[in-house]
């Protein structure tokens, strides 16, 4: 997708493309991940993410028909990051010389009006962790998506003691208000996930019930799924609240259906990664499973 188009499609949030409050949720799933493989030219994903996400990350951007690069050193952001259809931030293995590196690249995407997805990831496990993610959040993502425990932290706004890492301690469903909250008070879009995906706008609330348990024993799919949610809202940039619903439904039908071949973590990494490159309209309009929470 060139710029042209992009802007296009800031100015008209409503085109063919994404005409999605008369289409079912299934149906805007797959307008979605469509939209990622026929753009003119993949969407940029800039990723500045943990060093053990690196590979699957990239691989599912690829899979999904985006082009991820990995360009995080500070000097390169002026040039690069106004060139990039969306960026993504990534905590996970955080250091002080990094965080410049990701405020800056923030910055420059709002400049660039180029929309930006957080992953706070462990956003408790240290009082540094925690308020780098804080201030990350200040500067305005579009998306913010971690695990229950995490948007919990976010929301208390304190490190926990029992905080364990980048595995969350609890339900996604647990962390509904804290995401709604969130939303409201950031002006953003926050998904948790888990058995169900929520995604929220600070008003409205839905769930996706798709995946399967495994992923989380495959490390970093939730890094993965932000970075699909980069894509999607890549190519519908005024539409974050559906792009986001919709990454993380498809994302979840190729773990499902990567399962039916894996014989564990192991495989299922592979396999999601093919099904998710195989994906077809019929298998996501049969499987996707998003609907209102109350
Ligand atoms: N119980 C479950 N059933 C089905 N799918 C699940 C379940 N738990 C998590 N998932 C899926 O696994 C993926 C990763 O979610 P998870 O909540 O484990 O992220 P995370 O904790 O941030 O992971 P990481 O930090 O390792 O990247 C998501 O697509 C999510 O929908
Ligand atoms: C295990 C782990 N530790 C820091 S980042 C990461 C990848 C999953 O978030
Ligand atoms: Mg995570």
């Amino acid at each position: 997708m060139d710029d042209e188009t992009l802007n296009q499609r800031r100015q008209q949030p409503k085109t063919a493309a994404n005409d999605e409050k008369s289409e079912s949720w299934a149906q805007l799933a797959w307008t979605h991940l469509e939209c990622v493989r026929n753009s003119s030219s993949p969407p940029l994903i800039q990723c500045i993410t943990n060093l053990v996400s690196m590979d699957l990350v990239a691989n599912v951007l690829l899979s999904a028909g985006a082009s991820p690069a990995m360009i995080h050193s500070i000097e390169e952001i002026p040039e690069f990051t106004p060139k990039v259809h969306a960026l993504y931030i990534n905590v996970g293995t955080l250091t002080l010389a990094w965080l410049p590196a990701m405020k800056k690249a923030a910055a420059v995407a709002n400049e660039s009006k180029r929309p930006w997805v957080l992953d706070p990831v462990a956003a408790g496990a240290s009082a540094f962790r925690l308020k780098a993610c804080l201030e990350l959040l200040t500067l305005g993502p579009t998306v913010v998506r971690g695990n229950g425990s995490e948007i919990l932290v976010l929301f208390n706004g304190s490190a926990n003691a029992n905080f364990k890492g980048a595995d969350s301690m609890h339900e996604s469903t647990d962390a509904i208000e804290a995401a709604k909250s969130l939303a409201r008070t950031y002006g953003c879009i926050v998904a948790v996930s888990g058995a169900v995906d929520i995604v929220t706008d600070g008003e409205r609330v839905v769930g996706a019930k798709n995946g399967v348990p495994m992923l989380q024993k495959i490390t970093a799919t939730g890094c993965a799924v932000t970075a699909l949610i980069a894509a999607f809202v890549a190519v519908t940039p005024s539409q974050p609240f559906e792009a986001t619903a919709a990454a993380l439904s498809v994302f979840g039908i190729a773990g499902e259906l990567g399962m039916c071949s894996a014989g564990g973590p192991g495989s299922l990494r592979m396999h999601l990664i093919d099904a998710l490159h195989s994906l077809d309209r019929t298998a996501v309009l049969q499987r996707a499973n998003i609907a209102n929470v109350s």
